[in-house]
């Protein structure tokens, strides 16, 4: 009976769905009584739905044995091989560093396969990545996988794949003038930080590290890229960091979205209407200085890699205005935020474990003593202690869990017998080796001078520079990151201004997490942190 008063005080009216079934117990008594009848009178329906069921189910299986690799290879993170890629997709981008725990746990010196949602990539074990350097220029393309797995064909990056001029020029041209860049770069960061940064007497203010530091480092490549006087255009200087922002935030959200819909639905994102403007702005600035330079023979001879690309162009098509737009484009966009959040890290560490800080605030000081003042590439580099900290941050917190990550474009056999299969894509977990404990000791433990205390020799030998050593912060071989040397060298100009100069504290007592996204891992640029200016500092001018 209880029941009954329960059922007839159900509401048979809603006033946004207009008038309910009522149900009271007479409709159920009436479909309790009608479902018999029902089965009786489909009976013939029911047996040929029970019957396809029961073919259905062979084949299914069927179908999804036919759908598995026959290689031998295992693959991760994908159920059954006819499982939807979605859900591959949504697993990938939020369990991403359980899933590389658990290949390696499982599979540590052999390949699997790892469904990302995009494709099925060859997850190779990282010692393998000696013998792919091998491999001749033609097999294994490095752009071809970034510009995929960066969803350059939606951000308008993919011309990447066409040529690597830009990243040549990177490292043969822009890498040896480091030295005379220097002090082009080294002024505007410090006027940046000057201007942003709370300023002396004032008390402790908090302060979003990463965006902070991005506009030092837009600087730093706007200089490199263009050079003076075009890179004090506060415009240019500014579309640097938000380029970058809108090319990346189409890549984290259009992951999420099967292949086939990302070219409509991208359309549907503030970010990718952004991100045209951007480019067209980017054009504004490119295409007539670019057409200047080619016309001004005396123009392309300051270092620069706009000047360089053109001076040392191959084709027509290298000197091409927009085709030197999207390769400029590509590098912005490859330097800008990654060195921020890397900067940012290394920070909220140091502050993290006082003790380091303390010996490399130290380290800073006498090295301003030793040098007099003079902070050129080799003060830079003498920082043992600084450098093993930034080690030991990109370690634990590097731009991507996924390193070396290739496309396969001709069949190839390695020598243990494994087939690499034109159309592949291949790649190592530069996460996994990175907290391998027989590599590194305690490796979840932060230890600023893990690498200054452990082999100095070898420390020295591979600063946090090279793309030596047993983590692969840089990638690996000819198509290592070709920024690496600028990054190294920028990062180190502000961290020593900012350590010397600022206190910091974190708002909530705590480090900042670290955020993994697909395989992305950075530091929300959101972030605050507590700063103030030091009283008394060395007086380290650039
Ligand atoms: C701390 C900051 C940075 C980190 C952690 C980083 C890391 C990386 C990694 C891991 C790769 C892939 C390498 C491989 O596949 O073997 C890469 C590629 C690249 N990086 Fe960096 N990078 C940083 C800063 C920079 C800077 C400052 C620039 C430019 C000035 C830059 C330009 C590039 C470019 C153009 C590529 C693509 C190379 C290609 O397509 O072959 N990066 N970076």
């Amino acid at each position: 009976m209880a029941s009954q008063e329960v059922l007839n005080a159900v509401p048979t009216v809603s006033p946004i769905w207009g008038e309910l079934p009522h149900f009271n117990a007479s409709t159920i008594g009436r479909f309790n009584a009608a479902l018999p009848a029902f089965v009786v009178n489909n009976q013939t329906l029911l047996s040929k739905l029970s019957l396809y069921l029961l073919l259905a189910i062979p084949l299914l299986l069927y179908a999804n044995k036919k759908a598995e690799y026959d290689d031998g290879i295992p693959l991760l993170n994908r159920k059954f091989a006819l499982e939807p890629r979605i859900f591959a997709r949504f697993r990938w981008a939020f369990n991403s560093r359980k899933i590389l725990d658990e290949g390696y746990a499982k599979y540590r010196d052999q390949p699997y396969r790892l469904a990302k949602g995009h494709a099925d990539v060859l997850v190779l074990p990282e010692p393998w990545i000696h013998e792919l350097n091998k491999l001749p220029l033609h097999c294994i393309s490095s752009r071809k996988s970034h510009s995929t797995s960066l969803t350059g064909y939606l951000n308008g990056m993919d011309v990447v794949k066409e040529t690597g001029h830009h990243v040549k020029m990177l490292l043969s041209r822009v890498t040896p003038a480091l030295p005379v860049l220097l002090p082009n770069v080294s002024k505007r960061v410090q006027t940046t930080i000057n201007d942003n940064f709370p300023k002396q007497g004032e008390d402790w203010k908090p302060v979003k590290p990463v965006q902070e530091i991005v506009l030092c480092i837009a600087q730093a490549v706007t200089v490199s890229l263009f050079g003076p006087p075009i890179c004090d255009t506060p415009e240019l200087v500014e579309l640097c960091y938000v380029f970058t922002e809108n090319v990346f935030s189409i890549m984290f959200v259009m992951r999420f979205v099967p292949y086939f819909l990302q070219h409509a639905l991208v359309w549907l994102t503030p970010f990718k209407w952004r991100l045209e403007r951007n480019w067209k702005q980017l054009e504004g600035f490119v295409m007539p200085e670019a057409r200047k330079r080619k016309e001004t023979p005396g123009l392309v001879k300051e270092p620069n890699l706009l000047s360089w690309m053109i001076d040392e162009a191959k084709s027509e098509e290298e000197t091409d205005p927009w085709m030197l737009t999207r390769l400029i484009g590509s590098v912005i966009a490859g330097g800008t935020y990654s060195s921020a959040a890397f900067i940012s890290g290394v920070i909220a560490d140091l502050v993290n474990s006082p003790d380091a800080l303390a010996e490399i605030q130290e380290e800073i000081r006498e090295t301003h003593a030793r040098i007099n003042g003079q902070w050129d590439m080799d003060a830079f580099n003498s920082l043992d202690k600084l450098d093993s900290a930034m080690k030991e941050t990109s370690r634990l917190a590097p731009g991507s869990l996924l390193v070396y990550s290739r496309y396969v474009e001709e069949d190839c056999t390695l020598s243990n017998g494994t087939q690499l299969k034109k159309g592949q894509f291949i790649t190592t977990s530069g996460h996994s080796t990175a907290h391998d404990a027989d590599l590194f000791p305690d490796p979840e433990k932060y230890d600023a001078l893990r690498y200054y205390n452990g082999n100095l020799e070898k420390h020295r030998a591979q600063p946090f520079r090279s793309v030596e050593g047993e983590d692969h912060r840089w990638g690996a071989g000819r198509w290592a990151c070709p920024g690496r040397f600028i990054a190294s060298v920028v990062s180190k100009m502000i961290l020593v201004k900012l350590l010397d100069e600022y206190d910091f504290k974190f708002t909530d007592g705590k480090r900042p997490a670290t955020s993994v996204v697909h395989e992305f891992v950075f530091m929300d640029p959101g972030t605050k942190i507590m700063m103030r200016r030091k009283e008394k500092s060395s007086g380290i001018v650039y």
